[in-house]
């Protein structure tokens, strides 16, 4: 198999538990910088192909690349270090910990140092100006010292986002980045995603109910029904196509 220039390639995948086929025979190639929003009516497999990718379980059939590497059987660990970051459904952030210390942290983890939430973090150290720079990029600068577990829902998503900056990504997974988040603070987080996107450079992938936060956001959308991808093109083209509209947006009008 030739490399890819693709930033990530899913290949054939498939996961089937007990007999049943949750995912089957899914491609799909995300060039470099490219942001694909995931859409699909429930229990299409959306989260089980983002947890493929991540590593949280095994493919029973097929290939994942990053940057062109196979890393189908690396563990979690390894595939963050390789440049593939995530955002969960539910927060993954330390809620006890402040806004700062969350970001401080995982810059910390980046640049190499000790991990240490006990020793009173100097703002002039690597990771407390890298940390401070990410805050401010989401607009949470006059929330640094604030509890995290305390935030709205829409801060809480910001924040995992400062947290995922602050690693360096090359490609990002945003898993229903607008959960639980007010409705009034659906367009900020959005101008967020963007701007995370545009500066960085970033690959994106976003799995994402808000069907108008996709559309506005992506340059590409992939419909998964039932395990496959149903059709994947440029947003306007998969609001026309008549049969993405009786599979999905017929379905949930
Ligand atoms: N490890 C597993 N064991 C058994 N069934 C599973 C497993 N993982 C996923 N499933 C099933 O696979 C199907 C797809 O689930 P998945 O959570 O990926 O869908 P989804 O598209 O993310 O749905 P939603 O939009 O509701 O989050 C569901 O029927 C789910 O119950």
């Amino acid at each position: 198999m030739p490399p890819t220039s693709a930033a990530l390639t899913v290949e054939n995948l498939s996961f089937a538990v007990g007999g049943a086929k949750i995912l089957t025979d899914v491609n799909l190639e995300v060039p470099s910088g490219e942001i694909i929003g995931v859409i699909g009516p429930n229990g299409a497999g959306k989260t089980t192909l983002f947890n493929m990718i991540s590593g949280i379980h095994a493919p029973t059939a097929g290939r994942i690349l990053l940057d062109g590497k196979d890393i189908t059987h690396e563990r979690i660990h390894r595939r963050a270090r390789a440049g593939l970051g995530r955002t969960f459904q539910t927060s993954n952030l330390f809620p006890g910990l402040s806004v700062l210390e969350n970001v401080r942290l995982a810059a910390q983890r980046r640049l190499g140092g000790n991990l240490s939430v006990l020793r009173f973090p100097r703002r002039s150290d690597d990771a407390t100006s890298v940390a401070l720079d990410h805050l401010a990029e989401v607009g949470l600068a006059d929330r640094v010292d604030v509890l995290a577990g305390g935030l709205s829902h829409g801060d809480k998503r910001k924040l995992e986002i400062a947290v995922l900056l602050a690693m360096d990504p090359s490609v990002i997974l945003l898993d229903e980045p607008m959960a639980g988040v007010a409705r009034a603070d659906v367009p900020g987080l959005s101008e967020v995603i963007r701007g995370m996107h545009r500066d960085h450079g970033c690959t994106v992938l976003m799995v994402e109910h808000h069907i108008d936060v996709v559309m506005g956001l992506v340059d590409r959308v992939a419909v998964l029904h039932q395990g496959t991808i149903l059709a994947l093109d440029e947003p306007g083209k998969i609001m026309a196509d008549p049969l993405v509209q009786s599979a999905y947006l017929g379905a949930a009008a």
